[in-house]
């Protein structure tokens, strides 16, 4: 398989999120996020790490945008910190803005098409303390937050995602309670989806009047969910769990509704499901972004709220215990585009590794090889007819692994936390030569 064996203009790109990446937590004017504080709070991330300094991007942009470059990617995805760039409700922050402006610009200097992550989990604490998602007015303050992105960088970023995978703010954050805020209600988490959807839709209708040649769209983390065994009751709950991970976050903006199998077994476990604003939420987008890293394997566990446990499968797995599953990416992508015939960018796909650094070296042939296998599904599904207009690799450097801290390395380069040093790994020189084949 070759660069040129996918479309003329098929993007490939490396992503990346603010949080993760950038440190500078408290600096020119940043206020605190969810994640300052979650981070800040002792028992939540592995070794009580958190990400004041991460990888020091906020003062490294120009050395990692060279990195790109080298690489050789069109694109780069990048999430925006709500709290560089609002010190509240109303006020803009302009340093943090000027931050951004930078970026952007280097970017376009290096001929680096920009693809803007509006939302990617740092909310900003003066909201939390409002109620943050629970709030059904924050999907107006999201609007607002979205109008000063698109009239400050609309001139020249065209690629906008609203967020990055509500699944894991509504769920990992309101729901199983190991992301932040760190709330442990399915009530909440169910409210929060939805307002987060309604904070989509806001943000698309404020895009159309704003950015009137760009492209908008929204980025679902999409699991391939698989029966354990081939018995009816594993099937059925098979379904049941693919329209709760994936259906829940896919169908309003599609249908403007929620998937009813999945919508009747909450309401029978006494969930109020919200209809409010569907017309918004549903608002025409230009593509999906899907997030692939792997499957899920569920047994029918009647025993259980939702009649079904989650099952370890026997594939390769990755340093984060995700099976390594190729032929997933391919069936989501089938599945995602012929439900839906809506656009698709893959906005992330990686692996976490057992990475070790040796005189400068690291050889990740695993990533390689996960990253080989992924292309080619990929390739297959857009002769099958997907339109597929391109692929994220996640992520460029080792970064802040949410509850994980720094222990999980998914970059394609090294990056040393003590000197801040960047080394590319096996699997970067393996992307620059295959990238070079344009
Ligand atoms: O975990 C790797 C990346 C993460 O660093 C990104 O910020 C985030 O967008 C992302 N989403 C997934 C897939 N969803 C997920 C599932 C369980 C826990 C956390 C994320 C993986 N990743």
């Amino acid at each position: 398989m070759e660069r040129n064996d996918f479309p003329k203009d098929f993007i490939f790109g490396v992503a990346t999120a603010s949080y993760q990446i950038e440190g500078a937590y408290n600096e020119d004017g940043k206020v605190p996020s969810i994640w300052d504080v979650f981070s800040h709070t002792p028992g939540k991330i592995k070794n009580n790490e958190n990400g004041d300094v991460a990888c020091d991007h906020y003062h490294r942009y120009e050395e990692d945008i060279k990195i790109i470059k080298d690489i050789g990617f069109d694109a780069y995805r990048f999430s925006i910190s709500w709290p560089r760039v609002m010190k509240n409700t109303k006020e803009k922050n302009e340093k943090g803005l000027d931050f951004y402006n930078k970026l952007i610009d280097k970017l376009l200097e290096n001929n680096i098409t920009p693809f803007i992550t509006i939302y990617h989990w740092d909310l900003p604490l003066f909201l939390y303390e409002k109620g943050g998602w629970l709030n059904d007015d924050i999907a107006l303050y999201f609007q607002d937050y979205s109008s000063i992105l698109f009239q400050n960088f609309g001139d020249r970023v065209k690629h906008w995602i609203t967020l990055n995978e509500p699944w894991c703010s509504s769920f990992l954050g309101y729901f199983y309670g190991i992301h932040a805020p760190g709330h442990k209600n399915l009530q909440e988490a169910i409210k929060t989806d939805h307002n987060l959807l309604r904070a989509h839709g806001y943000s698309v209708e404020a895009f159309r009047d704003l950015v009137k040649d760009g492209k908008i769209g929204i980025t679902n983390v999409t699991t391939k969910v698989e029966p354990a065994d081939e018995t009816e009751e594993d099937f059925y709950v098979a379904l049941l769990v693919d329209e709760l991970t994936n259906g829940w976050f896919y169908d309003p903006i599609i249908f403007g509704r929620y998937p009813e199998n999945a919508r009747a077994i909450l309401q029978r476990n006494g969930i109020e499901i919200f209809e409010n604003d569907m017309n918004i939420i549903s608002k025409k987008i230009d593509f999906f972004g899907i997030n692939y890293y792997t499957r899920q394997l569920v047994k029918y566990a009647p025993e259980e709220p939702f009649m079904f446990r989650t099952i370890e499968g026997e594939l390769e797995k990755t340093e984060m215990g995700w099976e390594i599953y190729p032929e997933g990416l391919y069936d989501m992508l089938l599945k995602i585009y012929n439900r839906y015939k809506t656009p698709l960018y893959i906005t992330e796909n990686g692996m976490a590794g057992p990475d070790k650094i040796e005189n400068g070296k690291v050889h990740d042939t695993y990533r390689i090889n996960y990253l080989k296998s992924h292309f080619e599904n990929a390739l297959k599904a857009i002769k099958d007819g997907v339109d597929l207009k391109g692929y994220f690799i996640w992520t460029l450097m080792d970064n802040f692994e949410w509850a994980e801290g720094y222990s999980k390395r998914f970059g394609i380069v090294y990056t040393d936390y003590t000197t801040q040093k960047r080394y590319l790994k096996d699997s970067a020189i393996w992307l620059k030569k295959f990238l070079e084949g344009k």
